[in-house]
């Protein structure tokens, strides 16, 4: 069974917050959004240039229209512009029993008022009553309950008064403008106040409360009870902010699609490595070539998603010398890598097509073979390293790589290092993916 989800909201032509955000967000928890446009905006990431006003009569049409044929699970507003199209949903909204996630939204992150000054009153008498929540951020809260929120403490009266006094079931106050290291949301429903804790990350913002809201109402329509749905919509944001794509020159928008592309990229990871390593542990000449420190062989999630190690697949305690043979101590496992995956994400910084790479023990002569195959060879010397880099942790393998590319200025199949005191020399093989990596390795030592 499908659930469906509605957004009584604005159109962003930049496609960051409004009625394409929700849908996008309905979209990635797997619910059929529906729509009813309150206001069109001629919008991008710095600046809203236009607003051009559905009238209310087709606003409450457009309910009604979706209500009547194909049901609604749950339903959110947005940005309602004007009292005339807040009195025509209230009216409408009221007919039916679905729950209403209200998103108070008044000003866009550029700065454009996106509700006009005389229809605040409408939004507090009509809208607000109606809420099976309302979400706003540190500024809306301040207008709805009158108060000035400076603390955690302060954001738990508004919300308590928007309860019990403007009349919503429950009230959330985002703390994403508090100035805090910790983005914390106070949820007050039920009579008990709930505090949403995540790490406050650099990412991209626009369309943040109306995605927040939507992944509220999405959990909503799926049955979701509102602790749970706001539990998960905190996830989902956090996720989408981080991983946003820096796209236009204002405030970047929100990556919804972070919530499924991760999962699912780290499955097709997990399995093109998993093949791969099988594979290398069939070459019989394998053992020979196995560093001391033992071989890894990595693969990063798509740029977009390759931020720190953790989003570099690899093999658990590397692939060790055993006797004759050689063994992978563990399984594939996100952020088992630590040396090797500090090599690809420096280098997909110059060549973000670039996803894989495995170590082998240095041998002059597999240097000369994979020139004469016509590999791009390339090299850093340890000993060149900056005293600088030296003495930070963790900087060598970036300054190496990122050295090596420089020097060949171009893309590197193959990058060496001669070693230092107590450190063992090493070659490293690069690919687009493990096949190609793997594949160059066979005309290395095949
Ligand atoms: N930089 C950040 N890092 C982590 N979480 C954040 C950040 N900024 C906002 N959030 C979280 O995102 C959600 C939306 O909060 P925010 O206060 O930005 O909403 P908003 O101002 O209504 O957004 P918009 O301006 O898009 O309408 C909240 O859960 C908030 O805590
Ligand atoms: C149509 C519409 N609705 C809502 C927002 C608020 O989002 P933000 O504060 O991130 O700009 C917006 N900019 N445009």
């Amino acid at each position: 069974m499908i659930r469906k989800a509605l957004t009584i909201a604005g159109s962003d032509s930049g496609g960051g917050a409004g009625i394409e955000a929700d849908l996008k967000t309905f979209s990635a928890f797997g619910v059929h959004g529906l729509v009813a446009i309150t206001s069109v905006t001629a919008q991008n990431t710095q600046e809203v240039r236009a607003i051009y006003d559905v009238t209310p009569e087709v606003v409450a049409k457009q309910i009604e229209a979706v209500v009547e044929d194909i049901g609604v699970d749950a339903a959110k507003t947005g940005m309602l512009s004007n009292a005339e199209i807040i009195k025509a949903v209230a009216k409408t909204v009221k007919k039916y029993d679905f729950p209403l996630v209200v998103d108070p939204v008044m000003i866009a992150k550029s700065g454009a008022p996106l509700l006009r000054e005389d229809a605040m009153d409408a939004l507090i008498e009509k809208i607000i009553p109606l809420a099976k929540v309302v979400t706003p951020n540190r500024p809306e809260a301040e207008k709805l309950s009158g108060i000035k929120i400076e603390s955690l403490e302060d954001a738990k009266k508004a919300a308590k008064i928007i309860v019990e006094e403007l009349g919503a079931e429950g009230a959330i106050v985002k703390g994403g403008h508090l100035g805090l290291s910790e983005a914390v949301d106070v949820l007050y429903f039920n009579g008990e106040f709930k505090e949403y804790r995540a790490p406050f990350v650099q990412g991209c913002t626009h369309g943040t409360g109306c995605s927040f809201s939507a992944a509220i109402t999405a959990n909503l329509a799926k049955g979701k009870k509102l602790e749970e749905a706001v539990r998960i919509a905190k996830k989902f944001i956090t996720m989408g902010i981080y991983y946003g794509a820096k796209i236009g020159h204002g405030h970047c928008p929100v990556n919804q699609n972070a919530w499924i592309e991760i999962p699912a990229e780290k499955w097709r990871v997990y399995e093109s490595l998993s093949k791969a390593v099988k594979e290398l542990l069939t070459l019989e000449n394998l053992p020979k070539y196995v560093p001391e420190v033992g071989m890894n062989f990595v693969y990063a999630l798509p740029k977009l998603y390759a931020k720190d190690k953790d989003d570099v697949a690899g093999v658990k305690g590397r692939i060790v010398k055993f006797g004759n043979t050689v063994k992978p101590v563990g399984g594939i496992e996100f952020g088992a890598s630590d040396h090797l995956a500090r090599a690809i994400l420096t280098f997909m910084e110059f060549f973000p097509e670039v996803r894989s790479a495995l170590n082998l023990k240095y041998s002059e002569e597999l240097i000369k073979k994979a020139s004469s195959l016509g590999l791009k060879v390339s090299f850093y010397d340890r000993r060149e390293e900056p005293e600088e880099i030296k003495a930070k942790e963790g900087g060598t393998i970036p300054w190496g790589i990122k050295t090596a590319i420089e020097r060949l200025n171009d893309r590197p199949d193959v990058i060496y290092h001669l070693g230092d005191r107590g450190k063992e020399p090493m070659i490293l093989i690069f690919g687009e993916s493990p096949e190609v990596t793997l594949k160059k390795l066979k005309m290395l030592i095949g």
